[in-house]
């Protein structure tokens, strides 16, 4: 480059340009600024600079002519010389210099082209002058000055853009470069115009230039920098778009949240409202349950107070009571040896009656019975009646037959009232006594319906059951426990059978080891019950179980005897004492006239039986040393009812129809006959030790 440069020595006089601003730097300068600047600011720089510009390459195109008017110039006048910029060598300088600037920027494009021309004094050049009236045509290309210019020109303001990927601010940027840009330029200008260079000084020129060189190629790598971030701009605004997408989204979903959250805002408000509502309830809740809690507390103390007293009381009571309960013992004891002595003399009492009693009832006229004639029956007192028949004997008389029992029921007797004169003997057994109640008739004179009796109607052995578990209750008080066990038996043909069981057994009338009189049946159902219900069951099953047949007198005969048994276990743990006792109520066969009778072997067997039953009975009342009981398997089981330790009851039931008068006479003399019979005093079964139960064989049974 120095090598382009004019010799020094060729500088004779040099130019007085140092105040001189080079157009081409003023334009660069300005073109710079406006180039970073604003679009509006491009060429802010003078009118006149411009025009010198653009004329700038024309004059350096016609510069011999121009060499050759300023070489006449200056030799005119060294003032005019000066103002046409220099003389010819000076021109032949600028045009070499510039060529070669233009030479080396080629390759550097427009930064090399950017360099400033040495100071000269074309800028002091009047623009008539220098640049003619080529002021209206465009720069030359390929000067410098209209690469730079074009350049700026044709490239959009918006190439410090690049600067904002990441969300920078490309004005600002801008204006920042735009102002060091101009800032540059005028530090050239200013230096330029500040310091002044004198032209032989080349190596200051050469600095100047080099520092020049320096800051332009600083521009250059910048506006490189820029346009390699414009070439990134694609990138960048597709990364913005994406961006912008994302921003959309987020804002879709921002928007989609804020909804949410409004609705959500707008519930929570409703519950908070709620919640208010409710705290204002609660609240008022609260002072009322304060309120009773006061209340209540204060009841609280009220009530312990009182039940200090109840305390106090309560100690007091229990020293009372423990006093009471000596006394109640005391009492219990009293009456256990009350109750004892009203047994002994119950006993008595029944003792003094007999040990035998007859009672004797009349059964009414049946509906169907309407039509037939009745006996005569006259009741003199409660104990004594008279039977007679309306027919007239063979002599033409109707005697009339009197009979006294223990007691005489009419036709109109209830069953109820029967009962209660039977209740004694019942209480008996609970004593520990064996009772034998049975009924004695004929057949259709009612022996079923008062033992047994109808449901509506309970006869003597429901009415029994009902007493039995009654009195039990009572008797617990006094410390008894009873255990009551049951048995069904039924001699049919003089055969035995068990009620309570379908089964063909093997059964016999055995004594008891170690005892006179004492009798069990072997193989039978022993059943314990724990309630009268349950008694009564059994009792339905057992009357179903028993044979019955149709007769001249009764359509639904019972044609065997039936035996139910109840044993009566009683224990008092304190005094260790067992009572055992028993009652047999047997519903006896109904006798039958073998003239009247359609089943004989059967009628022969009942009648054979209660025949024996009658001479037990005679010889007891002879006092016989043989009694046969063992003659029928009545008599055998009725052997401890009536010649052994028992109390007796025998019912003897009378139709009151006429054509039952014979047989209804029989009885009445059989029971008259037993009445008379007076059998030994029974003997109560009381154990002081309940060890001596099991050596008695009682349990055997
Ligand atoms: N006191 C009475 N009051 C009303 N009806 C009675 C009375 N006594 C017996 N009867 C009725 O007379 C009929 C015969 O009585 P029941 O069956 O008791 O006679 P029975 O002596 O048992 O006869 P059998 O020996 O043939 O069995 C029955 O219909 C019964 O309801």
């Amino acid at each position: 480059m120095e090598s382009k440069l004019p010799k020094p020595s060729a500088l004779k006089r040099p130019a007085p340009i140092s105040r001189t601003i080079l157009p081409m730097e003023r334009i660069k300068a300005t073109s710079f600024t406006g180039n970073f600047g604003n679009k509006t600011h491009l060429f802010s720089g003078s009118a006149q600079s411009l025009n010198t510009y653009n004329q700038l390459p024309r004059d350096i195109t016609n510069f011999s002519s121009y060499d050759n008017a300023t070489r006449r110039e200056r030799a005119a006048s060294p003032e005019a010389a000066a103002s046409n910029y220099g003389g010819a060598s000076r021109a032949k300088m600028r045009r070499s210099r510039s060529a070669c600037d233009i030479r080396d920027m080629r390759p550097l494009k427009r930064t090399e082209s950017t360099l400033a021309p040495i100071p000269a004094k074309t800028s002091r050049m009047p623009l008539s002058t220098t640049l003619g009236s080529n002021t209206n045509k465009p720069p030359r290309i390929g000067t410098s000055a209209t690469a730079a210019s074009s350049t700026s020109l044709k490239k959009p303001p918006t190439v410090n853009t690049t600067k904002t990927i990441g969300g920078g601010r490309p004005a600002l940027t801008n204006q920042k470069s735009a102002n060091n840009t101009s800032s540059n330029s005028s530090a050239i200008t200013a230096k330029t115009a500040t310091k002044r260079i004198p032209a032989y000084d080349f190596k200051a020129r050469f600095n100047d230039l080099l520092e020049k060189h320096k800051i332009l190629k600083d521009k250059l790598e910048e506006k490189t920098e820029q346009l390699n971030n414009l070439e990134n701009l694609p990138e960048v605004l597709e990364d913005t778009e994406k961006q912008l997408v994302t921003t959309k989204e987020e804002l879709r979903n921002t928007q989609t949240m804020n909804e949410c959250l409004m609705r959500e805002k707008t519930l929570l408000q409703e519950k908070y409202n709620s919640i208010v509502e409710n705290l204002s309830k609660t609240t008022e809740e609260l002072e009322k349950l304060t309120k009773a809690y006061k209340e209540i507390k204060l009841e609280h103390s009220e009530l312990f107070s009182e039940v200090e007293e109840l305390r106090d009381r309560t100690s007091t009571l229990a020293d009372r009571n423990a006093t009471l309960l000596d006394e109640i013992a005391i009492c219990k004891e009293l009456l256990f040896r009350s109750n004892m002595e009203r047994k002994e003399l119950h006993n008595t009492v029944l003792d003094l009656r007999g040990n035998i009693r007859v009672f004797c009832r009349v059964r009414p006229p049946l509906d169907c019975e309407r039509d037939k004639m009745l006996c005569n029956l006259s009741y003199l007192d409660e104990a004594t009646m008279e039977i007679a028949s309306f027919e007239p004997t063979a002599k033409g008389k109707s005697i009339a037959h009197t009979f006294t029992f223990d007691q005489v029921f009419d036709h109109s007797s209830e069953q109820e009232s029967i009962f209660e004169m039977v209740s004694p003997l019942i209480q008996s057994a609970l004593d520990g006594y064996n009772i034998c109640i049975f009924a004695y008739g004929q057949t259709g004179s009612g022996k079923t319906y008062t033992m047994d009796g109808i449901p509506s109607n309970p006869g003597v052995i429901p009415r029994t059951v009902d007493l039995l578990f009654d009195s039990i209750k009572n008797y617990r008080h006094l410390g008894w426990e009873y255990e009551i066990k049951v048995t069904f038996l039924e001699i049919y043909n003089e055969v035995l059978y068990d009620l309570l069981s379908n089964e063909q057994k093997d059964m016999e009338i055995r004594m008891v080891k170690n005892s006179k009189n004492d009798i069990y049946v072997s193989n039978i159902t022993h059943e314990t019950v724990g309630s009268a219900g349950r008694l009564r069951e059994l009792m339905q099953i057992a009357k179903m179980n028993r044979a019955t047949a149709a007769t001249v007198g009764n359509e639904r005969s019972s044609r065997s005897h039936a035996v139910t048994k109840i044993e009566l276990i009683g224990t008092h743990a304190k005094k260790q004492e067992l009572s055992i006792g028993s009652i047999n109520l047997v519903d006896l066969a109904g006798s039958e006239s073998p003239k009247t009778s359609t089943r004989m072997n059967e009628t022969k067997n009942i009648n054979r039986s209660l025949s024996e039953l009658t001479n037990v009975i005679l010889a007891l009342l002879q006092k016989q040393d043989h009694i046969p009981y063992r003659n029928s398997k009545l008599t055998h089981l009725l052997m401890p009812s009536l010649g052994g330790n028992s109390k007796t009851l025998m019912f003897i039931n009378i139709a009151p129809l006429q054509d039952c008068f014979v047989e209804s006479l029989k009885s009445l003399r059989f029971a008259a006959t037993v009445n008379q019979c007076k059998m030994a005093k029974a003997k109560r079964n009381r154990i002081l030790n309940t060890s001596l139960a099991n050596t008695s064989g009682i349990g055997n049974q």
